[in-house]
């Protein structure tokens, strides 16, 4: 984001102002440009030094424009529903390069994963293992897969996106890891791929992935004195962004060290360098993408300022979900609005609707502000709640901006209930 002459925020060249007055608010507007470096940044990392796929995670932001942008410049993707798959197959990104993760796969979804040949399943319980195993026989398509494992690893972030501990409900816990594989192993339809931990979103620390991964290799190395050999590693995402005055790791500062650890353990073990992969969501996403949003109205409750926004909860669910920060801009200056420190709330009937809490801003009914840091688990989150429509989407490339989501209209919200 940059400020032009006069003072307007832009966004890779394209005046936010502008944006907002051409595709109307809510509106969410993203960076092509930040997105493919963000990108880049992770498989730089890892360039020369092993066999490494990037799988984007879905869940953060699933436009197939965004997706059909990232699989050109070579991701994988992480997905977790028949939904997610479908969002791949429509942006051309190749299925044999993404994987299949989540606590709950039903039938259908094995099976429509296994048809449209999903490289692996990320299998998270004993039981899942077991159907997996019955749809890839009933299909007579092979299944790879690999277990997710919950090493039981203190991520450092907030309760709710913290995955890797044993009171969360993700992943087989180490112990019971060795009679999940002992099962895919012997089964003529599964196929043994690698071993997968995903320990929690938005870290700003990176010393609990080395400690996740120090347990994935012990349990490899007790898996190997089973017969049971594992060759492929999926250290899953969570690297996190600033939001406000965070500063976490690049990849740069993680992946080459991580990535050097399963090396020398590797060596020390004789045996070949596993392939590896990663699952970043958010530091892929987030810091490219703002959400614009309109002043409706400034109220005053008894010395309380709110600025009342055509945005809400609906469209941005992490403040409300998570007391999340997300940092507030006007797009441009105002002369003539006086300072004030407001709550930035949206129209819904929640007390629990606000965007932001006590900001300093200098504005009036009319203005557009730009919500920070909004491209990652902001429109991928939304709802319709209240029977709002979702918002718009538009990506920014070299100043050209191109709608990439319609805004829902309201004929699009009744109409699952007439088609009936
Ligand atoms: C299995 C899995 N992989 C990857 C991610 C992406 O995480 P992040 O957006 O923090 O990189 C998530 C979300 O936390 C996840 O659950
Ligand atoms: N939705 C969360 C992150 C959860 C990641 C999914 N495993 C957020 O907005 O921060």
């Amino acid at each position: 984001m940059q400020t032009d002459s006069s003072g307007q925020l832009t966004f890779e060249g394209a005046a936010l102002n502008s944006l907002a007055a051409q595709f109307g608010t809510p509106l969410y507007v993203y960076s092509a440009q930040a997105i493919r470096s963000a990108y880049q940044s992770y498989a730089k990392a890892c360039e020369g030094l092993a066999d490494v796929t990037i799988c984007y995670a879905i869940k953060a932001n699933s436009n197939i424009h965004i997706l059909k942008l990232l699989a050109d410049e070579g991701a994988g993707f992480d997905l977790v529903s028949a939904g997610e798959l479908a969002r791949v197959l429509a942006a051309g990104g190749n299925p044999a390069k993404a994987v299949f993760a989540g606590v709950g796969k039903s039938v259908d979804e094995i099976e429509y994963a296994l048809k449209a040949g999903v490289g692996c399943f990320n299998v998270e319980s004993a039981a899942e293992m077991v159907r997996i195993g019955e749809v890839a026989q009933r299909l007579q398509i092979k299944a790879n897969v690999s277990v997710r494992v919950n090493p039981d690893v203190d991520a450092k972030t907030h309760p709710y996106i913290s995955t890797g501990l044993k009171e969360n409900k993700f992943g087989v816990s180490m112990a019971a890891a060795p009679v999940v594989y002992a099962h895919a192993h012997q089964h003529p339809w599964l196929s043994v791929h690698g071993i997968d931990c995903h320990i929690g979103s938005q870290l700003t620390d990176a010393s609990p992935y080395f400690d996740a991964l120090d347990r994935v290799l012990a349990l490899l190395d007790q898996l190997a004195a089973q017969g049971i050999v594992v060759n492929h590693l999926d250290l899953g995402g969570g690297i996190g962004i600033r939001y406000r005055d965070e500063t976490p790791p690049k990849p740069a500062d993680v992946l080459p060290k991580l990535i050097a650890r399963v090396k020398t353990w590797a060596t020390a073990q004789g045996r070949s360098m596993p392939s590896l992969s990663f699952e970043p969501g958010r530091s892929i996403v987030g810091n490219a993408g703002v959400l614009l949003t309109e002043v409706e109205f400034l109220k005053e409750n008894e010395g309380k300022h709110f600025a009342i926004v055509d945005a809400a909860m609906n469209d941005l669910m992490r403040p409300a979900m998570y007391e999340a920060f997300h940092g507030v801009v006007a797009v441009k200056p105002n002369p003539t609005a006086q300072a004030n420190t407001y709550d930035v709330v949206g129209p819904v009937c929640e007390s629990g609707d606000w965007l932001a809490r006590n900001r300093e801003l200098a504005i009036e009914q009319g203005d557009v502000l730009a919500i920070l840091s909004a491209g990652a688990y902001g429109q991928t989150m939304a709802s319709n709640y209240n029977s709002r429509g979702r918002a718009a989407e538009v990506l920014v490339e070299n100043g050209q901006a191109r709608l990439i989501r319609r805004r829902e209209t309201i004929e699009d919200l009744l109409r699952p209930e007439q088609d009936v």
